[in-house]
């Protein structure tokens, strides 16, 4: 019985590395001018300026779909178990526009906010779209997690980081301090924090809520399992649960999750080991970041009779585990009752003045991160992003958006249609019919959730991997 590693590697039998951790994310189109050592050459409008004239929020804007929490919170927890541009030392900082409301109130002209380059690694020019640098050689960031949907996010990327967060006994997790976790915020001591799989699980309490529900979902398997199989030890059971909750967060993702911004999913037709499951850079620095744009201005809580109870606005959130005091529940019917942001250029005031503390006081800006994200990793602009992938350009604003607001913004942004960042064009579309993205979203989504299944050698559809989960329980949210 073969169990899939912990880091990606060796699932692709001719490429053992091939979407494991620490390898290069794969473009779907040729980079911007981008230099590897010194700061990208960027002549646009700085990414705070844009964040200001673009995503600025007055009002809540529900869901056109009518989409709950659930679908934004397990969208975060499926897209921490596949991409993580980690940041290096590099600083790029972004500029803070003169007189800027929060970030520059008494007009100094000189602020700025900490941002740092992402990771890269030297790879082949051979592939007709790394762009060579000044000196010749060609780059690409670094994916800091194995591509695969393998449930990682609660298992760790190391059997090392794993073994600290099984309680070695009955196959069972346990979510004890101990892990290294992100702590952004500094609102609470790092050993208040759960310890999970991936760095960033106590970012917000909604993704821990979803980390909480799976490793409970684990340890009764594995209690099912023990029961059962007496013979079994516990790396056994801890195994066959293992193998059991990554079928449940696969088959969740294409059965249930996807289906909301791709219409239907195509059924599976195999694996296929040409097919190279590694995040594409397009997906994780601009189209999946969609997801900034749906989150509300609160965690919401509700009782068991459906009572609204009071809630806890997104800035005190950040890495708050005190946010699950009252326990998940009152977190999970709130996942189910209430109406997220629709998916549009705007964001929350929370996530875009005030993320991870107070503004001049370590404070972000979501925005401006992923626009300078986007602009850091040579993301071209959104007309040459959509030809590139094979989409026909757009000449007037109102080929974007049919919205005369959202027309006016980008008028009043940009100087030439030609100049759109594409994380900004992407949002600006409305949405395609049957799904709660526009296209080029759309279709850098779908092409990469094509990929995620067909590239993985364990995909929870195919024979042998059915044979080793027959055990499992065909579990979903909704089923
Ligand atoms: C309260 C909720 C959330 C918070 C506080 C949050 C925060 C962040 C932060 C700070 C980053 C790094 C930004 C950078 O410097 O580049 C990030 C990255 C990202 N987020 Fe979120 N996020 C949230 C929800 C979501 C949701 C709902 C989605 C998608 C459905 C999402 C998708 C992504 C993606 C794709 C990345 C890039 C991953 C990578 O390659 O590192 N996020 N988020």
């Amino acid at each position: 019985q073969e169990f899939r590693s912990y880091t990606g590697e060796n699932n692709n039998k001719e490429k053992p590395m091939q979407g494991s951790i620490y390898t290069p994310f794969i473009r779907l189109a040729k980079p911007s001018k981008f230099n590897a050592n010194g700061h990208p050459n960027i002549t646009n409008l700085p990414s705070r300026a844009v964040s200001n004239f673009i995503f600025d929020q007055q009002q809540r804007i529900g869901s056109k779909e009518h989409l709950t929490d659930f679908f934004n919170m397990f969208g975060q927890f499926l897209i921490h178990n596949m991409a993580l541009s980690k940041p290096e030392t590099n600083l790029w900082p972004i500029v803070v526009p003169k007189c800027d409301q929060y970030f520059d109130p008494s007009c100094t002209g000189n602020k700025t906010m900490n941002y740092f380059r992402t990771r890269l690694t030297q790879v082949q020019c051979d592939d007709g779209i790394t762009e060579t640098d000044e000196d010749g050689k060609c780059y690409e960031q670094i994916n800091s997690l194995g591509a695969y949907i393998d449930a990682n996010v609660l298992y760790g990327n190391s059997e090392e980081i794993c073994k600290n967060l099984r309680s070695l006994s009955g196959g069972e997790m346990k979510n004890v301090p101990g892990v290294p976790m992100d702590n952004d915020a500094n609102l609470f001591p790092i050993d208040q924090l759960y310890s999970v799989g991936e760095r960033r699980g106590n970012e917000n309490p909604g993704l821990l809520v979803i980390h909480t529900l799976f490793l409970r979902e684990h340890n009764r398997l594995a209690r099912k399992f023990a029961k059962a199989h007496s013979d079994w030890d516990d790396e056994k059971i801890f195994q066959h649960s293992r193998s059991c909750i990554i079928e449940q967060v696969q088959k969740i993702t294409y059965e249930e999750y996807l289906p909301v911004i791709l219409g239907s999913v195509p059924h599976y037709t195999g694996y296929n080991p040409k097919v190279n499951a590694q995040v594409s850079n397009e997906f994780t620095s601009t189209a999946f970041r969609f997801g900034h744009s749906e989150v509300g201005p609160s965690l919401e809580y509700y009782s068991e009779n459906g009572t609204r109870l009071q809630p806890l606005p997104i800035k005190f959130s950040y890495f708050n585990p005190h946010a699950l005091n009252q326990g998940i529940e009152p977190i999970v019917r709130g996942f189910y009752l209430n109406e997220e942001e629709n998916i549009d250029i705007y964001m929350i005031s929370d996530l875009r003045n005030f993320l991870f503390g107070k503004p001049g006081q370590g404070g972000l800006d979501l925005a401006s991160r992923n626009l300078q994200r986007n602009r850091d990793h040579g993301i071209p602009s959104y007309n040459s992003l959509r030809k590139q992938i094979g989409l026909r350009p757009v000449s007037t604003w109102a080929d974007i958006s049919t919205d005369k607001v959202i027309q006016e913004r980008l008028k009043k942004t940009y100087k030439s249609i030609d100049d759109i960042d594409a994380y900004v064009g992407g949002l600006a579309e409305d949405h395609m019919e049957g799904s709660c993205v526009g296209q080029t979203f759309y279709f850098i989504i779908q092409e990469q959730f094509f990929r995620t299944r067909a590239g993985d050698r364990f995909w929870y559809e195919l024979p042998e991997i059915k044979l080793l989960n027959r055990e499992c329980e065909s579990t979903t949210f909704l089923k």
